[in-house]
This record gives C-alpha cells, structure tokens and sequence, in this order.
C-alpha cells in the first residue's frame, strides 16, 4: 500500500432533523472514520444513511454536533469550499450530460484555476487509473458511454482535484451485477494506489463487506447497531438487529470475505493469435490441459477454446469471445461464482490490475472453499447426532 493520502474524519455528537418532521432522521452519531480506510455504510431503507453521508460534505446541514475533516472543524467553514475537498460520486455517475468527459472531469480543476496542461495531464492519468483509454473516451459525451463507463468517469471527477475523503452515495446501485463487480475491484485497485479515505453507502451487505475495511450498520434514527470489520460482524453480530440484517446466509456470506487471491489457481496455457495450433496442442497436452486461453499483446484474454476447436484450425484464429469470465485478485469467491453461472462456465480466469491473464479458478475450487467453510461452522455448532435425535423423539 502506497502512503495514505486520506484524512480522518469525525463526527461528533451529530443529529439531523428535517424541517416538520416529529423524529429526528439522526438522532446523535459519534462516529471515527480512519484515513485511509474505506467504510461502508449500510441499513434499511430510510435509516439515515445517505443523510449522514450527506453531511460529511454539507449537502444537508447538520441540526447540532461537529463534524471534523482531519484536525479541521469543517462544520462552519464554506460548504463550496469544503466540497472542492471532498470527492462526491452518485448513483449513474451524475455526469453533466452536454459535457465531454474531459470537461465533466476538469470541472473543479478550472473552478480552482488550474492551467490548461495540468488539467490535461491530470484528465489523462485519471482515465488510466479508472481503466479507461483517454484516446477513445476523452471527447465523448455521457450518452456514448455505458453506464460502467459513465460511473468510471464520475469517479475520475470525484478525484480530479486530489481531495483527501471521497463519498460514494449507492455509486453501483444502477449497473449490472458483473460490471457491479468489476466496478467493486477497480475502486479497490484504486484505494491501493492512491489510500484514501473512502465512505460509502449501500444497500448490499455483501458489497459492504467486501468493500469495507469497516462497515457501519444502521438501524432507523441513524443508530449505529454494529461498526466493525466485515469479519467481526459476520463472526459476532452485536445484537439481533444484526444477526436479522445480515440474514440466515450467514456461513456463506463468509465466500465474501475470502477473496480469489486467498485459493490456489490453476496454471493455463496461453497462445496467440497466428500461433500454430498442433504447437499449441502440443504444449496444452504435455501440461494436462484440454483447453487453452488465447490473450492479446498485453496478456489480456480473448476466447477460451477447447483443444478440439484448435484442432479444427491450422492456426490459432483471432475470435474474440465477449463473454469470457474474469474475476480480479480482489474479487470474492461469490464474485467468481457468480461470473461462473452467468456465462455458464465450471470455471473463470483470473486475471491481473491490468486485466493480463494469470490462471484459472474452477468450481471445484470454489465448492471445496465452501464445504470448507460450512463444515467449520458446523463443528461450531452444538452437534446432534442421527441417533441422538432419534433417542430424544422415541
Ligand atoms: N428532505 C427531507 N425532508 C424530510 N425528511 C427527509 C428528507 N430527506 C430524508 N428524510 C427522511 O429521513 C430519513 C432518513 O433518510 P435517508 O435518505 O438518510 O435514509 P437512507 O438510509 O439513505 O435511505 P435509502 O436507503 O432508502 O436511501 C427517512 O425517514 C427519510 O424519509
């Protein structure tokens, strides 16, 4: 992990109540977020959370209580200047919509007086860091781009001008579970590299966990239930609120907490396009393998074919397979399952940050990790045993 360049945030003894409202939204939080963590809200609906976001960069004005922003009180500073230091990205990116990207991104660049080149410069390393090539998305407008990408560029702006706190209001409510998950580990590649401090909301318990270095679980009022690591509160939920909210998918809730770079993969034979086939039949045989991955000059992989497809080619043919299965060293074990089922494969490959392919995870990998895990939790349990049960009814 690279040094933190987030800021601690504290809040201290604040409560939100809405003009004609009988109960406040919340009641009193005390709360210590640590620099360079990310933390993630969840709870019900309507429990308060997107109000406490909120009023980390006072969008919505706190009733009473002190909010600090590092060793800064920030709660009587001028809120445009305070959101100029804090990124902020909302459900679908919340990009202007008559704006290239290069002009969403450069927005608070130019209202801080950035010259022409920096912000070029800078525009240009964000859409790398958030895996987007600066040459084909730079001058196009929102509407171009898919909603992954939109989201992408709305994280690139929320951290154009370097701000130490970033807030993530739902920000994957809107795509689809795979670029869900995709969108998840490139924020986590993100965070390595740049060590912010992160505060999300979300409804999902399980992006939560695998997102938060701490999740904080809200009940109505903003009352804090349980703030704690994801694995504290799967192994020790505070109370029954808790135990409720996390649900009877407990055991497997822990697959979220063991990442794709925690089990062993499989090695695979890799060819290029153009390679000839009976050397690369030969090579995947003399490894045991029935398959091989095709990757392009940057190891990323295009088609997964079997050794019977090769054979029905004297070279290695440049098809592009748009459903290949890749899952990221953060990704979870639920994530790799997932990817699984939705392209109806028994397995995925793994690949690197820059998307290289490095192996192969297969189901039996995965159910092994989880008859593992439930057989752990089951010897945690009282154990009854089939005669037991039937001496105790007879
Ligand atoms: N502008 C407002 N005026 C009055 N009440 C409000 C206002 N905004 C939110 N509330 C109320 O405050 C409470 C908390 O709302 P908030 O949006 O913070 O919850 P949430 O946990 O983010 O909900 P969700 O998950 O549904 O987005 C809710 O009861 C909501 O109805």
């Amino acid at each position: 992990m690279t040094d933190i360049t987030g800021a601690s945030i504290r809040l201290d003894g604040v409560v939100k109540q809405y003009k004609g409202t009988a109960k406040p939204a919340v009641q009193k939080i005390d709360l210590d977020i640590e620099a360079g963590h990310i933390v993630a809200f969840v709870g019900p609906s309507g429990c308060g959370k997107t109000t406490t976001l909120k009023m980390i960069n006072r969008l919505i004005e706190p009733t009473e209580g002190r909010i600090f922003i590092g060793d800064r009180d920030v709660t009587g500073e001028d809120p445009d200047k305070l959101r100029q230091s804090i990124g902020y990205v909302i459900q679908s990116g919340g990009l202007f919509p008559h704006w290239s990207v290069s002009k969403n991104i450069g927005a608070i660049p130019r209202v801080l007086g950035w010259d022409k080149a920096r912000i070029a410069e800078r525009t240009e390393y964000l859409l790398d860091l958030v895996g987007l090539d600066a040459d084909t998305f730079r001058d196009r407008l929102p509407k171009d781009m898919s909603g992954g990408q939109q989201q992408r560029v709305g994280v690139a702006r929320a951290l154009a001008a370097d701000p130490p706190v970033l807030l993530m209001d739902e920000p994957f409510g809107a795509v689809d579970p795979i670029t869900r998950v995709r969108l998840q580990d490139s924020l986590i590649a993100i965070q390595h590299e740049l060590a912010k401090t992160i505060v999300i909301v979300t409804h999902d318990f399980e992006e939560a966990t695998k997102l938060g270095d701490k999740v904080l679980i809200l009940s109505e009022g903003g009352k804090i239930e349980q703030y704690g690591t994801p694995e504290e509160i799967l192994a020790k939920p505070a109370n029954a609120f808790v135990e409720e909210f996390i649900g009877s998918g407990a055991t497997l809730a822990h697959l979220t907490l063991t990442r794709v770079k925690d089990v062993d993969h499989n090695p695979v034979v890799t060819a290029r396009v153009g390679d000839s086939s009976r050397e690369v039949i030969n090579r995947a045989k003399a490894a045991g393998a029935t398959w091989i991955v095709v990757v392009d000059d940057q190891g990323r992989g295009r088609a997964w074919p079997s050794l019977d497809e090769v054979a029905t080619k004297e070279r290695i043919s440049d098809y592009v397979d748009p459903r290949l299965p890749t899952v990221a060293p953060s990704s979870t074990l639920n994530d790799a399952l997932d990817s699984m089922l939705a392209a109806s494969q028994g397995g995925v490959l793994v690949t690197d940050g820059r998307g290289a392919v490095t192996g192969a995870l297969t189901i039996a990998t995965v159910m092994a990790v989880i008859r593992g895990q439930l057989s752990d939790a089951r010897a945690d349990e009282e154990q009854v045993t089939y005669s037991d049960h039937t001496e105790g009814t007879a």
